[in-house]
């Protein structure tokens, strides 16, 4: 077993809450194990510019991918959002699995409480995610999406200086930094379909590294397992990433199958393409969700959002 495990991770609050969450896992399966923890600024975290311009780079996870590569970390840390969709890890490394998958929702975070629908119409809110954009003008249109950068303590700070009206942001993300007392309303995964790959912490390790690949393993939940997979072969099959306006959610069932809800969606809210279908092979499910929403035009939905 390996002695000593360095995590590699993005150093905002969230990604060190998701750290010490693994440091805790891996002592929980292997008491004697020593873990580190080195925290690292991405480019994503440098870059001030419009999120989308680094979309579907890995601007969160590069920098963390070479660590792993050059061995000078073991372990990567990763929301699966912040993957891109094409290229999952650079060959070398391994996604060794996903940990128990948290909530997948979003939530509303409105300094005196209420919710959305209750807002003045042109209230601000605060999200650069195609995905909330789009879904909040398809249910909300009186309100009024704003760009927001920075983590989300960063976030809040603004939008307790008044420069938002409200914000969005995953719950997952919220509990991971103790903030869950700012939830304000919490958006139903019918109305407001979750990200691929939403509440979801990926490992990554060499692939020739044996030991840290078993104890990876022994952290790895298999529904979780699944519902990544069929979500993301269908971002793979729509060739997008999490900051194209698509959105998809694998429900479990009790009988092991799951049931795919795949949606790409204009800027706008006014093109809503849907799919949804239910398999018990989660790759095949995902590519025939993606094929749906493929003959119903995604593709022409997905590259008028898609940066020069
Ligand atoms: N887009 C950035 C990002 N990547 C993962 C999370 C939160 C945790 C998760 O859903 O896994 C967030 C913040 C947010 O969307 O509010």
């Amino acid at each position: 077993m390996a002695a000593i495990v360095r995590i590699g991770t993005r150093s905002s609050p969230m990604a060190m809450a998701q750290a010490e969450r693994v440091r805790a896992d891996l002592l929980r399966v292997s008491p004697d194990v020593t873990v580190e923890i080195n925290p690292m600024t991405t480019s994503g975290d440098r870059w001030t510019g419009p999120l989308s311009q680094l979309g579907g780079k890995g601007a969160f996870t590069k920098e963390v991918d070479a660590a792993i590569l050059s061995g000078e970390v073991d372990l990567g840390v990763h929301c699966v959002k912040d993957i891109p969709g094409d290229r999952p890890v650079p060959e070398g490394t391994v996604i060794a699995g996903y940990l128990t998958r948290d909530d997948v929702r979003d939530a509303v975070v409105i300094p005196g409480g209420g919710e959305l629908a209750d807002l003045p119409p042109g209230s601000r809110i605060g999200t650069s995610s195609p995905r909330r954009v789009a879904q909040l003008a398809l249910h909300w249109p009186h309100l009024r999406p704003v760009p927001i950068r920075g983590n989300a303590n960063t976030r809040l700070a603004k939008l307790d200086d008044g420069r938002f009206d409200a914000l969005l942001l995953a719950v997952a993300g919220l509990e991971r930094i103790g903030l869950t007392s700012r939830i304000s309303q919490i958006l139903s995964e019918d109305t407001m379909i979750p990200a691929v790959g939403s509440g979801t912490l990926a490992l990554q390790c060499r692939t020739d590294d044996t030991a840290t690949l078993e104890l990876a393993e022994k952290l790895a939940d298999s529904l979780t397992t699944r519902q990544t997979v069929a979500e993301r072969a269908m971002l793979r099959v729509l060739d997008g990433h999490c900051h194209s306006p698509i959105a998809g959610y694998a429900e479990p069932h009790g009988d092991g199958s799951l049931t795919l809800h795949g949606r790409v969606i204009s800027p706008d809210g006014k093109t809503v393409l849907d799919a949804t279908d239910r398999h018990t092979d989660p790759e095949a499910l995902g590519v025939a969700v993606g094929e749906a929403l493929l003959r119903q035009g995604a593709r022409e939905v997905i590259d008028a959002d898609r940066p020069a």
